[in-house]
């Protein structure tokens, strides 16, 4: 007998749009293990709200079938909603920075197998001003990358669509004057951009947040002055293959609060949080520890 529930959502136009393909092997495996599968399919960006309304005491779980964007849209209505029920991501996106993180594998009947082995951990969440986030909060050039990059180009090319656009928009960078303070000082100065991390990936590279953990109740700050370019491409190189930074130009620090305002402001200026566009500045950052039970490899 199906007695218990789960709720699947699936975004349709995440990656490669082939999610649906794989609905008949979702419904074989949780039936087979004694779950009602109660399926929502979001017609358009913003409505996975509609899919938790009838949410109650018979759910065992939440699975979101799609990308770091359904993922982060998932745990934001979760928080928000105080649904307290552990989070699945089937990695059906393009980065899936989180859900490899968490791993999941890019085989989507394996990351199926692994959630129904039922291994269940709590992480910490952020929340920049009214909008949670589970993997990284980013400001200045590498948001104009992830927002400059087309849909459809993302889906093409995938990781690479990044880098073609990281090319594309050097020439544009403009520094912002940022003034960042956090638990113990303040630092002001001219930078091209920061991430925030509650995990330790992000953009599809691994490890960059050397020190970061989901669970040890700090964000991992890494922002980038501005200064000699050559330089900085060495740093930026390092970074992004997991060796040691040793440069001036870059600040890595860990904290639980952080506040970020950019004083050289002359329009709205938004940040990115796990690849979609986020709240604008100034932005008030802060760890929620142990918010979210989520399944993990
Ligand atoms: N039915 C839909 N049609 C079009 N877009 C949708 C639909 N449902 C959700 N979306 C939007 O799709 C966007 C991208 O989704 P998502 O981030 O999950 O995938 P991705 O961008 O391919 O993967 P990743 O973020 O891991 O690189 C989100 O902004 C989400 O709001």
């Amino acid at each position: 007998m199906l007695n218990k529930k789960i709720k699947l959502i699936y975004n349709p136009a995440a990656g490669d749009k082939s999610f649906n393909s794989y609905l008949d092997l979702f419904l074989k495996h949780f039936q087979a293990a004694g779950y009602k599968v109660d399926i929502f399919r979001s017609m358009e960006p913003g409505d996975f709200g509609e899919a938790l309304k009838d949410i109650d005491n018979n759910f065992e779980a939440v699975i979101v079938a799609g990308g770091d964007g359904s993922a982060s849209e998932m745990l934001d209505l979760l928080q928000k909603k105080g649904i307290d029920l552990p989070l699945g991501i089937i990695p059906a996106g393009t980065a899936n920075d989180f859900a490899s993180f968490l791993g999941m594998t890019q085989n989507i009947e394996k990351s199926i197998k692994r959630i129904l082995d039922w291994n269940i951990r709590e992480i910490d969440v952020g929340k920049v001003n009214d909008r949670y986030f589970l993997n990284v909060c980013v400001g200045g050039i590498i948001s104009q990358i992830a927002h400059g990059t087309e849909t459809d180009m993302k889906n093409r090319l995938g990781k690479a669509a990044y880098y073609l656009q990281g090319l594309k928009e050097l020439p544009n960078i403009k520094p912002m004057n940022l003034k960042i303070e956090c638990s113990e000082k303040v630092i002001e100065g001219d930078f091209l951009g920061f991430f925030v991390f509650n995990s330790k990936d992000a953009g599809g590279f691994k490890n960059i947040a050397k020190l970061a953990s989901i669970d040890d109740g700090l964000f991992d700050l890494l922002a980038v002055k501005t200064g000699n370019i050559l330089k900085l491409s060495s740093a930026a190189a390092d970074l992004f293959n997991g060796k040691d930074i040793k440069n001036d130009n870059l600040i890595y620090l860990q904290d639980n609060y952080l506040k970020i305002t950019m004083l050289n402001k002359t329009k709205e200026e938004h940040c990115d949080i796990d690849g979609e566009k986020g709240p604008a500045f100034p932005l008030e950052i802060k760890l929620i520890p142990s918010a979210q039970k989520v399944f993990t490899a």
